[in-house]
């Protein structure tokens, strides 16, 4: 199947877990693309960056947590033709952090039970990633 010479987007995104086993959703902010809908934290791989520097950057960026490479494991990934570019999305997995949560960028943040995950509208490349999680958690 051709993606239609759509370039590929690296983002990395994390599962972060507490100690309920729930997991974190932020809310994409007005003015983005895809705003209102609640997606795991994350973002573009920059140049230079491993996926692991890109989440320990974002993590802290939108919300004030900080974590290291060892405590974050690859999950799954996410693989999605979006109109302009094709989505390749590794869901890293991360249950030792420092800090409390906090949209730092006025977003809001809800911590969701795994299997009520569908209550929340994500973006379409993220349904996938969902059934993973309920079997871990
Ligand atoms: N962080 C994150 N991004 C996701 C998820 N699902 C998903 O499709 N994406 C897509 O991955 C890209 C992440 O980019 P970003 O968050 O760093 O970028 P952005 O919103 O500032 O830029 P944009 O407004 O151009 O999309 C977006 O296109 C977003 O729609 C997810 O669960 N988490």
């Amino acid at each position: 199947m051709s993606n239609g010479n759509k370039p590929i987007l690296l983002v990395a995104a994390c599962a972060l877990v507490d100690a309920d086993n729930r997991i974190l959703l932020a809310q994409r902010p007005e003015g983005k693309s895809l705003a209102g809908l609640w997606e795991f934290p994350g973002g573009k791989v920059e140049p230079g960056e491993t996926p692991e520097e890109t989440l320990i950057r974002e993590l802290e960026e939108e919300l004030g947590i900080a974590t290291k490479v060892p405590c974050l494991a690859p999950l799954t990934f996410a693989s999605h033709t979006y109109e302009t570019f094709h989505l390749l999305m590794p869901l890293y997995i991360c249950r030792r952090y420092e800090g409390i949560a906090h949209g730092r960028e006025g977003q809001a943040v809800k911590w969701v039970r795994a299997n009520a995950l569908r209550d929340y509208p994500m973006p379409p490349a993220d349904g996938p990633l969902i059934p993973f999680l309920q079997d871990l958690l």
